[in-house]
């Protein structure tokens, strides 16, 4: 069996090499040449795999090892019968740490108290369901905005109108669906990015086109009361530099990047692949993955809450890094440019999980033990 993969798979060797042999190829670079071969395609984010890439060759299986699969089309497989999987959920714990790291860094910046901002999640899957479970473990107040599954669930929903009415932050964590109904495609366009509320907080670490970015950088450069946060980018990775610039924090799509992350996704798709070849799954990620460096955390019961949950969250995973090394990299040509942004995700160092770290209180606090609740430490 032939495997054609995506060279920044990680741990590609050690769940693959039984099925026979790995071809390794830069995710941009795949193509029909590439795969003719193949029987089974392994992707991330990067590559389009559509009928054009796909027909004629002998594909039957496709993984992408990410949770999005905007990237994918999904009724071509139907049509032409081809298996596929994505990865649903494995880096969504580093999208959450990614924006309690931001969220840090704007209260910083703006003199700002977190306990008394309203958040307002849009996109409560696995990543937007975590992060409302965590902000609302640290006692915030928290609005969600998620219509599929206000229609499909009984739940406390508010519209997007209200969101924007009413949050003082907006994450945004919903698929970019490109079209049609339920589209996603600049759900904050123009006209709701000037209705944000004085002093509105955006985030977006879901899929660049989310947002609509002219807009975003017409709107950023009348308003400055606004922050944006931005880890995606329309266009990616051609980034347009005087937005990047007037974000707080702008990162090159490394949100998820946790390695606990995206060994998960490869994990999760070896899982797919040993059930639809009808083997046993023997290889365990748990076995694989490296002790964190830093494992175990002792707070003294009189610790400054404010100061234990800064601490905490920075101590695994701290967006400024990332921000000044994507800030280095906005400079040259626009080929220069596009390569430096892959270079930083493909050499992205080794970040960790928070809920990979065990927290230990010395006495009684209630209050450190709800935090250290609340972020799964
Ligand atoms: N920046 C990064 O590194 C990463 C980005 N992502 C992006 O985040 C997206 C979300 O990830 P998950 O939470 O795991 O996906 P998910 O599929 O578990 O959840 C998405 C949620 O969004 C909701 N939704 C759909 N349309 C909506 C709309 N118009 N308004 C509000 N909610 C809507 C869905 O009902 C669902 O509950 C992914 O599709 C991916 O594009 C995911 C991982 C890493
Ligand atoms: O899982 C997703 O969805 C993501 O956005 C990934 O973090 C994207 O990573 P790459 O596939 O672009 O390496």
């Amino acid at each position: 069996m032939l495997i054609v993969a995506d060279e920044n798979i990680p741990l590609l060797d050690a769940f693959f090499e039984g099925f026979g042999e790995i071809r390794r190829v830069p995710g941009r670079a795949i193509d029909r040449a590439a795969i003719e071969q193949a029987d089974v395609l392994l992707v991330r984010s990067v590559t389009n795999v559509n009928r054009a890439l796909l027909e004629g060759t002998a594909v039957r299986f496709v993984g992408t090892c990410t949770i999005g699969t905007d990237h994918l089309d999904l009724d071509y497989f139907q049509r032409a019968g081809i298996q596929w999987s994505s990865a649903p959920g494995c880096n969504a714990r580093g999208v959450v740490d990614y924006v309690l790291g931001s969220l840090l860094t704007l209260a910083e910046i703006e003199g700002a108290d977190l306990t008394q901002r309203t958040y307002g999640i849009v996109g409560a899957g696995e990543v937007g369901g975590r992060l409302v479970k965590v902000l609302k473990g640290l006692g915030w107040k928290v609005l969600v905005c998620d219509p599929p599954r206000q229609v499909a669930e009984e739940g406390d929903y508010v519209s997007l109108e209200q969101i924007i009415e009413q949050c003082d932050v907006i994450s945004l964590h919903t698929p970019l669906k490109k079209s049609g109904n339920g589209s996603t495609w600049h759900l904050l366009d123009r006209q709701r990015l000037e209705q944000l509320k004085p002093g509105t907080w955006l985030i977006n670490a879901s899929r660049g086109p989310v947002v609509d970015n002219t807009a975003l950088r017409e709107v950023l450069l009348e308003r400055e009361d606004l922050q944006a946060v931005l880890d995606v980018w329309e266009g990616e990775p051609e980034v347009d530099v005087e937005l990047a610039e007037l974000c707080v924090l702008a990162t090159p799509h490394i949100a998820g990047y946790s390695l606990d992350g995206k060994q998960r996704g490869t994990a999760q798709i070896y899982q797919v692949l040993c059930a639809h070849l009808g083997q046993p799954a023997s290889i365990q990620l748990s076995d694989l993955l490296p002790e964190p460096w830093l494992a175990e955390v002792t707070l003294n019961a009189n610790t400054d809450p404010a100061w234990a949950l800064a601490t905490l969250c920075r101590s695994v995973y701290d967006p400024r890094r990332d921000d000044a090394d994507f800030r280095r990299s906005l400079v040259g040509t626009v080929e220069e440019q596009r390569k430096a942004f892959d270079l930083l995700r493909k050499h992205y160092p080794d970040r960790r999980e928070i809920d990979g770290l065990k927290v230990r209180i010395n006495g009684e606090s209630p209050a450190l033990s709800s935090i250290v609740a609340a972020l799964g430490a």
